[in-house]
């Protein structure tokens, strides 16, 4: 068996595309989004998906703010930084990229984030009304995840999915979507703590891999036809990534999301999408109080 690709680019592209429709609809109402970045150090990863986001942005037509920081700096230059962004009307949405730099209290930095401008979903008050059932923004890789398996048809209803890691971004959030009624998977959470990994995932129809383990996922652990999705980026020596899911994956799996090109671009597209909507809200919002 070759697995099917669930190709994140294709898909994002075409996210993007029904997404510069609607910000030209925006400004049509006098309404223009802007998205702001706060990147703290030189961590290169996180340099490319910011310099992404604001690629992203261009392309649909979101204004971008980008405030970026050394990694020397401290809680409350950071700090300061969240405050500016919540007070610029010009950014109507932002995220904190992470990770922040060791000895950052990142929980803080997010706490102080004004929630109506949370891009990410990953503010408390969203997260609380993630596990409320409350309107949010969803957490952007998670929300991308979903939309991929739906877009190739995976059966997501009644599904048997095994989440492996335990990350804010990913682990935490993705089972609490995929367990809502309009989902109805059934989600297995497997972490470092987790004894007899491979059984877990050799019964599973759905396997996410976030643990940032090179590899992690053999061919000899997933049910043939499993989709097999890869969230982990850990990188070699020359800066390529390496997945969690082991190449030979592909030829027992049914559907596999390439590492890179899968689940990144998925991500990002997401971001766009939250910033749309909660721009869309606002217009509404704003629009009613003036009838
Ligand atoms: N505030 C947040 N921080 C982080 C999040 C998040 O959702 N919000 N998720 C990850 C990183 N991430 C988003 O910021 C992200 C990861 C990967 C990509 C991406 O487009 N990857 C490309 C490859 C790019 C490369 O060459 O490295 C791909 O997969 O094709 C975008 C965003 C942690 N932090």
């Amino acid at each position: 068996m070759t697995a099917q690709i669930l190709d994140g680019k294709a898909t994002a592209a075409a996210i993007k595309s029904d997404l510069a429709a609607r910000v030209e609809a925006l400004r049509a109402r006098g309404v223009v989004p802007g998205l702001g970045t706060l990147l703290v150090g030189e961590d290169v990863g996180s340099q490319k998906y910011v310099a992404g986001k604001h690629r992203d942005c261009a392309a649909v037509g979101i204004t971008s703010i980008r405030r970026d920081l050394p990694g020397t700096a401290g809680q409350e230059e950071i700090e300061a930084a969240v405050r500016e962004l919540n007070e610029d009307p010009a950014c109507t949405g932002y995220i904190v990229q992470l990770p922040l730099p060791r000895g950052v209290d990142t929980n803080r930095v997010l706490e102080l984030m004004d929630p109506e401008k949370d891009a990410d979903g990953l503010h408390p008050m969203s997260l609380g009304r993630l596990v409320l059932n409350e309107p949010a923004p969803l957490p952007c890789t998670p929300n991308g995840i979903v939309y991929l398996l739906r877009r190739y048809g995976v059966e997501i209803a009644g599904a048997q999915v095994v989440v492996v890691g335990r990350g804010t971004t990913v682990g935490r959030t993705l089972p609490l979507l995929l367990t809502r009624r309009s989902e109805n998977a059934t989600v297995t959470q497997c972490h470092t703590g987790t004894r007899e990994l491979s059984e877990h995932l050799r019964r599973a129809d759905i396997v996410v891999a976030a643990a940032g383990v090179p590899h992690l996922i053999k061919p000899e652990d997933v049910k043939p036809g499993a989709a097999v999705l890869d969230v982990g980026v850990s990188r070699d020596e020359s800066g390529r990534i390496l997945g969690d899911v082991h190449p030979g994956v592909a030829e027992v799996a049914g559907w596999i999301s390439p590492n890179p090109g899968g689940v990144g671009p998925m991500t990002r597209a997401m971001l766009l999408h939250n910033v749309v909507e909660m721009a869309e809200q606002a217009a509404d919002r704003a629009e009613g109080g003036r009838s």
